[in-house]
This record gives structure tokens, C-alpha cells and sequence, in this order.
């Protein structure tokens, strides 16, 4: 088994030739000798799994791939993707003929959950199929070995659960074959602004699957952190950072697709989850580090920040209607933000096909992955974080948190709407700082705590909810007394609300 270390980038039928004669140029400049020699194969692969998909859910891609007269099985765990960076598990063996061989898989752990998959859910059939010509070359790049593969072709669907017949495949994938993991870097970020190629972290194994696989997508929530009590500080702020990162690209490669409401709330709460990163970690991660990655995703944000609001009020109409109001005269309020929402989807998609965007995610990758912070912290305060645990480190946090929210929502102090609503942003981070630690602590404890906030922050939601349409409503020349009481009631469940939470022994203690 070994670890597959690769960066992919999308690219286009005419940039991937510029890219070719780019790289022959640099090639031979370099050695100052003959052209690279580029191999051109062409590639059949064929995924499996079973008739209900169970190695796409334990995340597991299995396939037969031909190259020439060789049969090849592969199979590859997710691993983690930062940025287009992938780091995956792969086990790769020849096999004599076009049929899985399970007992080849080198490592005992992937081959057990093969077999079990197997046992459990029905036999491994084609699923879908990967054909694409593959022009590679082995290039030294700043002192390391990469591969650089230009692929071009086709995703197809195999069976009958199929959504669409076919997906064009047009890629560079960049894998280290020797040497420092910031070299795929630096290549990448040439490749991104000499030729405008995207990072890409769907795999081909992801889109067959999106293709072929007929299931109902459901909302992915930002969720606790994994951590345990023996992680440091430092590797806590790594995994929250991953998490956070991993909600972008999810939602990124989503809303790529489609103009999806819900993706752009869900890409709101990655960077809201991102910023409460950076100030709960201030003490371990220096600032002066973060400068330009923040300024980055300001302007990131800067450019999402239209789209958030035309999705926050398209949500709220929504929702008002679940509580039953109804009103005709927003109908042509609705039809514009859809209008609207369609209009800056296609802008904001443009911007993530732009260098501007691209460089600045893999500058985020980058320092991520190769713990670019460390640079700024020195020798012995880097022993010191490194040493720094996190759990005396987490219940400080979440003190500090309980006294902000004792000092704003104490039961002695009478809230009006605006007050509930201005809060609730600092509510909102509170519970993320819950999914930041929560691991830490017992687990029922810790939900029931936190349901009691998290019902406040619902019902704060609605008081927002409800001033929305209030004002749109009064926009129209319209009035509904019934608005006001469900603000009143709500605050008067709010007040009560607070006064049991506030009661409640926290769970770290
Ligand atoms: O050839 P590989 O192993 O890089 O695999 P692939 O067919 O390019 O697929 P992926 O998108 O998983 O790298």
C-alpha cells in the first residue's frame, strides 16, 4: 500500500495544449538537452461496487483498469483533499485478467471491508467506466520528481441506474513521484496563472459516481471535529482547519453544479466556522502569520457576499411559508431574487474558474498543508504550542464564551428583536466553538447543553425571519398584526429559554 500524493487541476481541450508545449519548453530549457518524452496510453477503467453503492459510502473506490495489455486493480481510500491536493491510500496489483482479485489487495484492513461489502450487500458489478487518453511525462521540477498526466475523455455509466449518459474528463494531475510536496505548489500555482486551469478536488471515482448513482442528496452539516484529549493545540486548529476547508470544497464542487440555495448557506457557515477558527486559535496561531490568508478569504467572501444575501432572503420567504404566511403580493419579490440569485450564481461561478480565486486557495492549501505557520512562530515557542494541550486550552475557551453570552443574555436584562438578532452572530460562533472541542467531552452531556442554545439561536432565526417580512411586507404597503404576536410570543419564549440554559451546569466542568 502506498500514499498517493497528487494535485489536480481542471483544465480545457486548448489549455491542456498550451500546458504540453509549456512543459516541453521548460523540459528541455532545463536539462538543456533533447525534448521530454511524453507517453501517450490509453485508458479503460471500470469502477465496482455493490447494487446499493456500499464502497461509496465507506469511501472506498474500486476499479480494473487496462492500460495496454496489463490489467490493473486499484483501490483507493478518500484520504483527505486540501485545496485539489489528494493524499489518498492505494493499493494497486496486476492481475491476469479482466476480474477482481480481492485477495490481492495488500493491505488486510481494505481487503476485509471489500469482502465484507461483498458478503453483506451482493456482489461487486460495474458501476461506471473511465476512458480517457492520458499524455504523461516524468519532469524535475525544483529538485523533485513529478509526474504530470493530461488527461482527456469520457465518464460513461454502466447499468441502469443512470442520470446522465456522459461527463467530458479534462484534467492535469500533477503527482509527486519524488521529493518535497511544495514543489506541486509551485507547479501548480504556475500552471494556474500562465494558463487559468482550476483546482479540482472532485475525483474521477466522485463524478462517476455523481453521474451513475441515482441517490437523493441530502444537506451535509458542519459537525463536530474529531479530537481526542491527547491532540495538541496546534493539531486541534489543523483538524478544525481541515474541517472547515472540507466544507468549502463540498460545497464549491456543488454549487459549480447548480444554483443551489442551500450551498451558499452552507458555504456562508464554512467561512463563518473559518473566522472563529482564527480568533479561538489566536493564542497559539501568531496573527502576523494570518495577514495575507485572511485578506485572501475577505476578498473571497467580498465576492460571495451578494449571493449570501439574495440567499438569505429567497430562505426566509421560504420558511415564513412553512409557518403559514403567505402573501401575493410577494410573489414578484420571490421571481426577482430568483432573478437575481440565477444572475450572480453565473458570476460568482466565473470568478471560481479565475487565477484570482484558484492562487488563493492553494495559497490557503499550501500553508495548511505544509504548516506554513510554524515559520512564524520560532524554535522554542513552536515546542511550547506543539507541547500546548488542548483540552485545558478548550475549557478556558468555552469559559470565556459562557461569561460573554452570561454578560449579554443574563435573565436580568429585558431584549428587545434587534437586540436577539445583533447577537447572532456571536451566538452562531459560540456553537462552533462547541463543534471545535465538543469531542473533547462527554457526549450527552455536551447535546443536551448544547440544545439549549441551539433552540435560542432557532428561535432567534425566526425573530430575523420575521423583520424581514415585516419590512418586505410594509415595502408593499402591506400589514399583518399576526407577525407582531408571533415576535412577541417568541420573545417571551426566548427569555424563558435563556433562563433554563443559563441554569444549566456546563458540560466542561
Ligand atoms: O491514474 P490515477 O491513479 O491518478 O487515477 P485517475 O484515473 O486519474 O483517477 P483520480 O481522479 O482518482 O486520480
Amino acid at each position: 500500500m502506498s500514499i498517493e500524493i497528487e494535485l489536480k487541476l481542471s483544465a480545457s481541450t486548448d489549455k491542456i495544449q498550451r500546458v504540453k508545449q509549456w512543459l516541453v519548453e521548460v523540459g528541455a530549457s532545463k536539462n538543456n538537452t533533447a525534448a521530454i518524452e511524453w507517453e501517450q496510453k490509453q485508458l479503460h477503467n471500470i469502477y465496482y461496487d455493490t447494487k446499493n453503492h456500499r464502497l461509496r459510502e465507506t469511501d472506498i473506490g474500486l476499479r480494473i483498469r487496462k492500460d495496454g495489455d496489463r490489467y490493473i486493480q486499484s483501490v483507493k481510500s478518500a484520504g483527505r483533499v486540501v485545496g485539489g491536493l489528494y493524499q489518498r491510500n492505494e493499493s494497486e496489483s496486476d492481475i491476469a485478467e479482466n476480474k477482481l482479485q480481492l485477495e490481492l489487495v495488500d493491505e488486510p484492513y481494505l481487503m476485509i471491508l471489500l469482502e465484507e461489502a461483498e458478503e453483506e450487500d451482493g456482489p461487486l458489478a460495474p458501476i461506471f467506466a473511465t476512458n480517457f487518453t492520458r499524455d504523461q511525462v516524468t519532469i524535475d521540477y525544483q529538485g523533485a520528481e513529478v509526474e504530470v498526466a493530461l488527461d482527456q475523455g469520457h465518464i460513461n455509466c454502466i447499468g441502469d441506474d443512470v442520470v446522465a449518459e456522459k461527463l467530458e474528463l479534462c484534467e492535469v494531475e500533477l503527482e509527486l513521484k519524488d521529493g518535497d510536496a511544495s514543489v506541486l505548489f509551485a507547479l501548480g500555482n504556475e500552471l494556474i496563472e500562465r494558463f487559468g486551469l482550476a483546482l479540482d478536488s472532485e475525483s474521477k471515482a466522485e463524478r462517476g459516481y455523481r453521474l451513475c448513482h441515482n441517490a437523493p442528496e441530502y444537506t451535509k452539516r458542519l459537525n463536530i471535529v474529531n479530537l481526542t484529549s491527547k491532540t495538541s493545540a496546534e493539531g486541534a486548529f489543523e483538524s478544525i482547519a481541515h474541517k472547515g476547508l472540507g466544507h468549502w470544497q463540498y460545497y464549491i464542487k456543488k454549487i459549480k453544479r447548480e444554483p443551489s440555495v442551500e450551498a451558499v448557506l452552507q458555504l456562508n457557515r464554512a467561512l463563518m466556522f473559518m473566522q472563529t477558527m482564527y480568533s479561538v486559535f489566536a493564542a497559539v496561531i501568531p496573527r502576523h502569520s494570518l495577514l495575507d490568508l485572511r485578506r485572501d478569504w475577505r476578498e473571497i467572501t467580498k465576492n460571495l457576499s451578494k449571493l449570501i444575501v439574495i440567499a438569505e432572503e429567497i430562505n426566509w420567504l421560504k420558511n415564513s411559508k412553512l409557518y403559514g404566511f403567505e402573501y401575493s403580493e410577494l410573489t414578484p419579490e420571490e421571481s426577482r431574487l430568483e432573478q437575481e440569485f440565477a444572475t450572480e450564481h453565473q458570476e460568482f461561478v466565473e470568478y471560481l474558474q479565475t487565477p484570482s480565486y484558484n492562487l488563493k486557495l492553494l495559497r490557503f492549501s499550501r500553508w495548511l498543508y505544509l504548516k506554513k505557520w510554524r515559520e512564524a512562530i520560532g524554535e522554542s515557542n513552536l515546542e511550547k504550542i506543539q507541547k500546548k494541550e488542548v483540552f485545558p486550552y478548550a475549557r478556558k475557551q468555552l469559559q470565556h464564551l459562557l461569561r460573554d453570552l452570561k454578560r449579554h443574555l443574563s435573565d436580568k436584562v429585558s431584549l428587545t428583536s434587534k437586540d436577539y438578532i445583533n447577537y447572532l452572530p456571536k451566538m452562531s460562533r459560540t456553537l462552533d466553538i462547541g463543534l471545535f472541542f465538543g469531542c473533547l467531552f462527554d457526549d450527552r452531556a455536551r447535546r443536551e447543553y448544547r440544545q439549549s442554545w441551539a433552540d435560542i439561536v432557532a428561535n432567534i432565526q425566526l425573530l430575523e425571519q420575521l423583520a424581514y417580512l415585516d419590512k418586505t411586507l410594509k415595502e408593499k404597503g402591506v400589514e399583518d398584526p399576526l407577525i407582531a404576536e408571533i415576535e412577541a410570543e417568541t420573545l417571551i419564549v426566548l427569555q424563558e429559554m435563556r433562563e433554563e440554559a443559563l441554569s444549566k451546569n456546563p458540560y466542561w466542568n
